[in-house]
């Protein structure tokens, strides 16, 4: 299965892109992380905020393969712990889609990928800066991984 991460924001700095290519590069076996970057509109002083999250939001949904499962990263979306990431991972493993993990921009995700959304996932009640999300989700998903496989990365 691949699980495609769609992330607003490019050009991220080098700690961002090595602890997420830590995880990536261990998840790579059965269930293959990839990373699509979108490249966030220019906020300037005088920017039309709703119109470059939709503008987002449209690259975002072109770059999903279609059939894809789409899931959302959201503030208010399903707190999973692991094992319960782990079950919804085998879940996605059985049914065969591949899966493409939405993350937002500075302002969150344009309506259009939020109504898209087969599940919304969050990863705590607090609001995370969106580079520090990829490598939450990277780690997530390898450890979940990780628990399916009987790996001993992930201890009870
Ligand atoms: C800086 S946040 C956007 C904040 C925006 N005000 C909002 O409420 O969505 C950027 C993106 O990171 C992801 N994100 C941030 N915190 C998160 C959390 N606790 N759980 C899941 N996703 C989160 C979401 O995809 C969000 O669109």
């Amino acid at each position: 299965m691949r699980i495609q991460m769609i992330a607003v924001g490019s050009k991220m700095p080098a700690w961002v892109e090595q602890g997420y290519q830590e995880y990536a590069r261990r998840l790579n076996t059965d269930v293959q992380l990839q990373l699509i970057e979108i490249p966030a509109g220019k906020r300037g002083k005088n920017a039309d905020i709703s119109r470059i999250l939709q503008k987002e939001g449209q690259l975002t949904m072109a770059a999903i393969p279609k059939g894809n499962r789409i899931v959302t990263l959201e503030v208010k979306g399903k707190a999973w712990d692991t094992p319960q990431l782990a079950k919804h991972m085998q879940a996605w493993q059985m049914d065969g889609r591949d899966v493409s993990l939405l993350i937002g921009g500075p302002e969150g995700l344009a309506t259009e990928c939020i109504a898209a959304a087969e599940q919304k996932w969050s990863l705590s009640a607090l609001t995370l800066p969106h580079p520090l999300v990829r490598i939450v989700v990277a780690e997530s998903l390898y450890r979940a991984w990780s628990l399916n496989n009987n790996h001993p990365y992930h201890r009870e």
